[in-house]
């Protein structure tokens, strides 16, 4: 037996599916004498002004919240300001503990992130069409102090009065409408009805669904979805909001898997099946793996591990989705987006770094291709599960069909809540059976977070909101949850499973013991091996990342200090002014790292080379080494440390992405050090060119050498060096004679600079005349985040064309 595309027939006691959001957790008497909370079922719960923008002058800032009257709410803004904004300062971006606050403890990647999100698509398609509020999320006067100022992000302050809102279409209860079923069935591939399975499949061809191969990359050669006038990519179903290009790799994978399927079947089968059945033959299997991935893989680790194993169908369990897990629970996703994504080759070597808001651009996702993209989710850890909202998503700029709207995620969440009358924290833990919260600690130990609660909802614990509350929870030993999203997440999932008739295990599927044996067996690492070319390794675990890149503190070590600091001959008068060049390093030997972190160098006597680093901070590390192969792996590399105002040189070899390895022979000398107490560090060493034998790198003439670094200014201790870390390609010999650069060279950098620029230029001049003004503007704002790269890139080409992007 297939399975019909909309569900239907599933449940034969049932058989047509309501398409109205389901009110089971809590239970549906609930809502409706839930403390004062939207009782008519019409109005949304007070608020200063009513979700227009008259909010009277007093109650027009966050800051009074605290002094909100009884009967009202605060804003949805202000709640999304005082919890969720990150409020970074500008010196964070160097702070360990800063960076760390917001990253995944467990150190989850973000293939957790984009398979959640892409597995929402086959549950969750909520509606949208109800009425309008034009200025729905009024923005208040004291915004910008909630907004971060990391120094290299874009402009996040909000120019417009307030953003629209759009309700939920009413029905007698407002749970909300779902147009996905409430089943994992593979919605968001094939589409809930005929109309768009016609879109995306290949009919006449052995069952296949439409895959295109458009250059000649390996990767295409496996094939792409056919793509829309705008070049966006048309899959059965696709969440509008939201689309990005990490999701759209699962699609594609999925995609892969079903042609790939269908040709092994056609060797079996050849002429006997029909299109028709090896179309639903290979959905079938396709199906069947999402379920398991999505149960054994991605539920273990979210919940830190997997449901109960399987224990067959139970037919009086009505298939639907739970409004609270729709609306509240599920979109815990929406704290685990960060602002930046780096973008990795093979080796681990960035690429470039995009921002959220980029991963919406079409055809990136090509450019890139599918193991770049894997391998960059699998190497970066996502933002904790926490109130914490990245700044991206509390300004979001949505594009969509060459369309542009500007909105905050986690405002919308907090009026959503309010348009599908989810109850209150309080009430939603006590008609889950758990305990309500009394004291800001029962929450959790966090004061931080207690103290965000405290002044958005006035020092009132029953008028904390559900998502809020659920987010700030500390979470249940080994999982990403607190207990209240626990266990409505738990709950949806298992009955997704249980109410499933058609489940992969359960007898009425039909599914062979051998079919459901290999599905048992098969990890998402290895569909994805089977659907891409076999030219780059995966780490072995995709969902966490690993291996730690923590390097071992240098004074944990025990052997002798060769370069002792002691035994220096500092000449301190030479240096007036560290960050001018002496005269003996030739005016254009020197790169800036970052705007604390700058090295010069220069050749001495044709076999050794002098190096001098000069850093912003007194008490931190940093590091440069040197890769022949275009990668990390086996490179040398010195760090420096700076303890008390002492600096101490090692030189390390690397083997890849493992701690590196203190090496007994040290060939680096400490020729000159200068501190200038809570100013700068300077230190100058030498190495030789070349040392046959010896680990260090040679830097030779002609040759273009890897130039890895890393750094962090306040802390010395050497541990994950978070961001600050990057590489450049250099020709240490090349100032000399510059003008001979091949024009080949200077022409790439270009090229490089021009390319990632036009992905915004070309957008914006296709927003023609007959589109709101704002959105122009809003374009703009896009322009100028990719022009920083793209003259980043551009800059270096013209001055420095020894220092290609190592961005
Ligand atoms: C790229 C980052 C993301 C963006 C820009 C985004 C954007 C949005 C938007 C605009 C909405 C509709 C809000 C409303 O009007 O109520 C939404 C809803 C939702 N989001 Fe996200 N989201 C992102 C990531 C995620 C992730 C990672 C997950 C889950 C792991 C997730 C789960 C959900 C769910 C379950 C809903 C409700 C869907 C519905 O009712 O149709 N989102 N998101
Ligand atoms: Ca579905």
């Amino acid at each position: 037996e297939y399975r019909t595309l909309n569900g239907t027939y599933n449940n034969l006691r049932n058989p047509i599916l309501s398409t109205t959001l389901a009110r089971e957790n809590p239970p549906v008497s609930f809502f409706s004498n839930s403390a004062n909370f939207n009782n008519d079922f019409q109005s949304l719960p007070a608020t200063p002004g009513n979700y227009s923008s008259l909010v009277p002058t007093n109650l027009a800032s966050c800051s009074s919240s605290a002094q909100l009257p009884e009967d009202l709410y605060p804003l949805p803004r202000c709640v999304s300001n005082i919890i969720g904004s990150v409020r970074a300062n500008l010196t964070d971006v160097y702070n360990l503990s800063t960076l760390e606050k917001f990253k995944s403890k467990r150190k989850i990647s973000h293939i957790s992130t984009f398979w959640g999100f892409f597995a929402s698509f086959d549950l969750i398609a909520g509606d949208y069409s109800g009425d309008s509020y034009p200025t729905g999320i009024y923005i208040p006067q004291d915004d910008r102090s909630y907004l971060s100022s990391f120094s290299q992000g874009p402009n996040l302050a909000i120019d417009v009065a307030s953003f629209q809102f759009q309700r939920s279409p009413s029905t007698s209860n407002l749970a909300g409408t779902n147009t996905a079923t409430p089943f994992v069935d593979g919605s968001q591939l094939y589409g809930i009805n005929l109309e768009q399975l016609l879109r995306v499949r290949d009919y006449g061809n052995r069952g296949k669904m439409l895959l295109i191969s458009n250059n000649d990359s390996e990767d295409s050669k496996f094939g792409y979805p056919p793509k829309d006038i705008n070049g966006e990519y048309i899959f059965g179903y696709t969440a509008t909001k939201g689309r990005n290009l990490f999701t759209d790799t699962f699609y594609i994978i999925f995609l892969r898997e079903h042609n790939r399927k269908c040709d092994q079947l056609w060797d079996i089968h050849g002429n006997n099946w029909s299109d028709d059945t090896y179309f639903q033959e290979c959905r079938k299997w396709v199906i069947g793996l999402l379920q398991h991935i999505s149960f054994y893989e991605y539920l273990g680790i979210s919940l830190g591990s997997p449901l109960p194993s399987y224990d067959g169908y139970d037919p009086y369990l009505e298939p639907s989705i739970d409004t609270f897990f729709a609306t509240v629970t599920y979109r815990y996703g929406h704290s685990e987006i960060s602002d930046y994504y780096d973008i990795v080759n093979n080796q681990g070597n960035i690429l470039t770094t995009l921002p959220l808001t980029s991963l919406q651009i079409p055809h990136l996702l090509e450019s890139y291709g599918i193991p770049t993209l894997i391998l960059s989710m699998a190497l970066q850890r996502q933002e904790e599960i926490d109130i914490y909202i990245a700044d991206m998503m509390r300004k979001f700029i949505a594009q969509y069909q060459n369309q542009t709207e500007e909105m905050d995620i986690f405002s919308l969440d907090v009026i959503r809540n309010r348009d599908h009358a989810i109850p209150l924290y309080n009430d939603a833990r006590e008609a889950m059976g758990l305990r309500r919260a009394s004291e800001w600690s029962d929450i959790t130990n966090d004061t931080e977070v207690q103290q965000r609660l405290i002044s958005a909802y006035s020092n009132d614990i029953d008028k904390v909101e559900a998502f809020f509350g659920g987010l700030a929870e500390d979470h249940v030993k080994g999982s990403d949850f607190g207990e209240l999203l626990y266990k409505s997440f738990y709950d949806q999932w298992l009955s997704v499973r249980n109410s499933d008739r058609l489940w992969y295990e359960s007898p009425d599927a039909e599914y062979s013991k051998e079919d459901i044996a290999e599905i048992n067996n098969t990890t998402l690492s290895q569909v994805i091996k089977r659907n891409t070319p076999n030219t780059y390794q995966l780490p072995s675990n995709i969902w966490i990342v690993q291996p730690s890149t923590s390097l071992k503190s240098v004074s944990d070590l025990t052997i002798p200090n060769p370069n002792s600091i002691n035994q220096l001959n500092t000449d301190s008068s030479k240096i007036n002014d560290p960050l001018l060049f002496q005269s003996d390093y030739p005016p254009l030997n020197h790169v800036s790292i970052s705007d604390t972190f700058k090295v010069h160098w220069k050749i001495v006597n044709n076999n050794e080379i002098y190096f001098r680093l000069t850093v912003a901070s007194t008490s931190g590390w940093f590091a440069i080494g040197f890769s022949d192969q275009d990668s990390m792996i086996t490179s040398d590399m010195i760090i420096f440390r700076n303890t008390n105002n002492n600096i101490e040189v090692r030189q390390y070899k690397s083997d890849g992405y493992i701690t590196p390895e203190l090496l007994n022979e040290q060939q680096v000398k400490v020729r000159n050090v200068d501190v200038k107490s809570g100013v700068y560090s300077l230190v100058e060493v030498s190495r030789p060119l070349e040392a046959k034998g010896s680990s260090l790198k040679p830097i030779t003439e002609n040759n273009l050498i890897t130039m890895i670094y890393a750094w962090n200014p306040s802390n010395n201790i050497i541990t994950y060096h978070a961001g600050n870390k990057g590489s450049m390609k250099m020709d240490f010999f090349a100032s000399t004679k510059i003008d001979e650069m091949e024009d080949k060279k200077r022409k790439n950098l270009l090229y490089h600079g021009i390319g990632m620029f036009s992905v915004w230029a070309v957008r914006f001049m296709k927003t023609s005349g007959s589109y709101m003004k704002k959105h122009r503007n809003l374009q703009i704002l896009g322009v100028f985040i990719v022009a920083v790269f793209g003259g980043i890139a551009l800059a270096i080409s013209e001055k420095y064309i020894l220092t290609p992007h190592g961005m």
